[in-house]
């Protein structure tokens, strides 16, 4: 299989439940839930991203043509003699690529796999971390994980109108844009008055991180 990666880079994990924590992050290229392209935002299911997802020309990027190549690149960023390894599988939409072979690949160079999906699609097995950021409006199928991290507010999508689903931790992150502001506010307001609640904020925007 040929996985097309956007950007791989060394940076520390900036949301939800492990925030601060070492991570190399690989971002796969293209979403179920938007093309990437700003003339189709207004028309997709997933409208307030935030990230370039699109072609294979960041840092590190490229189309690589087997999982031990993928992983040998991932591994390659990790500091030497240096153990904790840790990767978070992102996108876009990792799920439309990531498989047995790669998660196979970096356990075998001692990596612990975090991905980051829109739970549009199962996970496969074997991921060490599974956040899930549902979005309101795209079918919800990855139900149970280790974080549910729910973007704050999508009307058409919030806490009390879930459902089913088993996580270890629940946190609402506040939707970056315009609103900012008031969206953290409020995601605030919710975590008080709901304190199986938590809230996830993206740190590597206020350290200037990537
Ligand atoms: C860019 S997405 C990639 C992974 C996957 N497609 C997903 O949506 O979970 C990474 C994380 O950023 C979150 N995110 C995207 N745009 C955001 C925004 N404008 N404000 C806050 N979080 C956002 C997503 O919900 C997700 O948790
Ligand atoms: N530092 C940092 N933390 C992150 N957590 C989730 C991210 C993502 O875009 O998936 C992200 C990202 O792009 N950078
Ligand atoms: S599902 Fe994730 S990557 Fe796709 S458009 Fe939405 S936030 Fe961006
Ligand atoms: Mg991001």
């Amino acid at each position: 299989m040929t996985y097309s990666v956007k950007e791989i880079f060394y940076t520390l994990q900036g949301e939800g439940l492990r925030a601060g924590r070492p991570a190399v992050f690989c971002r796969f290229t293209g979403c179920n839930l938007w093309t990437g392209r700003e003339e189709d935002r207004a028309s997709a299911v997933c409208q307030f991203c935030d990230t370039d997802f699109v072609g294979t020309d960041g840092t590190l990027g490229g189309k690589f043509h087997d999982a031990d190549a993928l992983a040998e690149q991932i591994a390659a960023l990790w500091p030497i003699g240096h153990a904790h390894r840790y990767v978070v599988l992102t996108g876009g939409e990792p799920l439309l690529q990531v498989d047995q072979a790669l998660i196979a690949a970096l356990h075998a160079k001692d990596f612990e796999i975090a991905v980051e999906t829109n739970g549009t699609l199962e996970a496969p097995a074997g991921i060490d971390w599974i956040c899930v950021s549902p979005k309101a409006g795209a079918p919800w199928v990855q139900r149970e994980g280790h974080e549910l991290k729910l973007v704050y507010p999508q009307p058409a999508l919030m806490p009390d109108d879930l459902g089913p689903s088993r996580f270890e931790h629940y946190l609402l992150q506040a939707m970056d844009g315009p609103d900012r502001l008031a969206n953290t506010r409020a995601a605030i307001a919710y975590c008080q008055s709901h304190p199986s609640w938590r809230l996830s904020v993206q740190t590597h925007k206020v350290l200037e991180i990537r």
